[in-house]
């Protein structure tokens, strides 16, 4: 499905990415670890060519995605839908507005000028908001709601393009734990039931652990680890992460799977 090929990316005399190589044979949620400044964001900006490789491949379902130039790489970037730390919408236009957003690419320069959508458009913008539990919200100011809700306006937004997969660059970085559990419950779930390719860089372990089925440990550009959670171990993590004899798991921990599943609906319910 997916295939990166010895990636790599410089800047200067930096090397941000080095050799990367990943395959990935079937639509799986892939967590992405390691510490700051390791290429993690370098790497996802690649995939979705909002970054040139410096050299190497990237090969999806049989087209070279590091060769797509122009209209084709703009076609790319709405089959690959990114989600960033800080949301990237639009905080003084309404919920639906944003959503909408990501049929930008497939709407006439008019159309887009004077904010023109077909109704269908609009009713699906209202669907996936209705799946992501934010539907009441549609009609908001999108800077008026909080960051766990303009996280799901922007996984609105990436379904709206009707991707083949989605980068997450950091999702729930600026999120406390329960809006935090319910950004990934989200992406975990639009995996299961859309069959998506989500491929999601991670601060913590214990986030990994929980919601991938793979995981890619990163330092200094290089894979140091791939594989099933079950395989991180401590010292894998300690390798990842540089970390000495000292290094404990509850540094990178976000501290949610302290919520118990009643807890989690009664939270879930109070965040809507
Ligand atoms: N545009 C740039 N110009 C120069 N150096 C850059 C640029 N972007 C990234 N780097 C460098 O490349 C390296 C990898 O950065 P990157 O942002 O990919 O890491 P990261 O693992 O995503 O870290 P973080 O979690 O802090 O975002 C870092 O040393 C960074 O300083």
């Amino acid at each position: 499905m997916l295939k990166i090929d010895g990636l790599s990316k410089r800047f200067g005399d930096k090397i941000a990415v080095d050799r990367v190589t990943v395959a990935v044979d079937k639509p799986a949620m892939i967590g992405i670890i390691g510490r700051s400044g390791a290429g993690k964001s370098t790497l996802l900006r690649m995939i979705n060519r909002l970054t040139d490789a410096t050299e190497g491949a990237i090969i999806f379902e049989g087209e070279d995605i590091t060769a797509l130039r122009g209209a084709a790489r703009r076609a790319w970037q709405s089959r690959c839908a990114m989600i960033f730390q800080q949301f990237n919408l639009v905080p003084r236009m309404d919920v639906v507005s944003n959503v909408l957003h990501g049929t930008l690419n497939r709407r006439s320069t008019l159309a887009t000028m004077f904010n023109l959508y077909p109704q269908e458009d609009i009713h699906r913008a209202i669907e996936i908001l209705d799946r992501l539990g934010i539907a009441e919200q549609a009609a908001k100011r999108t800077e008026a709601l909080s960051g766990g809700q303009q996280q799901r306006v922007a996984i609105a937004r990436a379904l709206m393009q009707n991707p083949r997969l989605i980068l997450a660059d950091e999702p729930i970085a600026s999120l406390d734990p329960m809006n935090a559990q319910i950004v990934m419950d989200s992406l975990r779930r639009i995996h299961e039931e859309d069959g998506l390719l989500v491929i999601c860089n991670l601060h913590t372990l214990d986030t990994a652990r929980r919601y991938c089925d793979r995981v890619i440990g990163m330092r200094d550009g290089r894979v140091v680890f791939d594989g099933a959670p079950e395989m991180l171990t401590t010292a894998t993590a300690r390798e990842i992460y540089g970390a000495g004899e000292d290094f404990s798991e509850a540094a990178t921990s976000t501290e949610i799977e302290t919520l118990d599943g009643a807890e989690e609906i009664r939270l879930a319910e109070a965040c809507v």
